[in-house]
């Protein structure tokens, strides 16, 4: 059994819930325990998880981008995934739930865990992950 650490950037309250609930659903349907860390924005997000590094089996970061009037998002949505995929360069085992959309519609279908469920997707991509680092790591 692994526990995960959930990450949630909690920039939008009800589009987390969804993107939490999907996670935690998919993460017990697999049998492992969960714990989860809220921080403001998705740029806190992979510095949340470097400082768990060691704590954890497991990570999935949750969050959502809405794009605005400015290159902000692009710093945002960039910068949250590129710093998550460096972790996940140096070998931790995380799935990437930030939604990065145009508009807040686009961001409910994929939070919806009855429809794109992009929590859940991202709590498998960290198990498939957790899976293979235990046979090649
Ligand atoms: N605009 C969004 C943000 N922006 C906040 C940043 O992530 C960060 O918290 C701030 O710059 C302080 O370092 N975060 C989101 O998660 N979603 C957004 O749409
Ligand atoms: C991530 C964003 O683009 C956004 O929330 C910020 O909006 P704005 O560019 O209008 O300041």
């Amino acid at each position: 059994m692994a526990n995960i650490l959930i990450v949630e950037a909690r920039f939008y309250d009800h589009l987390n819930d969804l993107l939490l609930a999907g996670a935690r659903a998919a993460i017990e349907a697999a049998g492992h325990t969960h714990e989860t860390v809220t921080v403001p924005g998705a740029l806190e997000v992979p510095g949340a998880i470097a400082l768990a590094a060691e704590a954890y089996d497991a990570f999935v970061a949750l969050g959502v981008v809405i794009r605005g009037e400015t290159y902000h998002f692009e710093i945002v949505a960039g910068e949250s995934a590129r710093g998550i995929m460096a972790l996940t360069m140096d070998g931790l085992a995380i799935g990437n739930g930030i939604l990065t959309t145009e508009n807040e519609a686009q961001a409910l279908t994929r939070a919806r865990p009855d429809e794109k469920d992009k929590g859940g997707e991202a709590a498998k991509a960290a198990l498939a992950m957790l899976a293979l680092r235990a046979r090649f790591g």
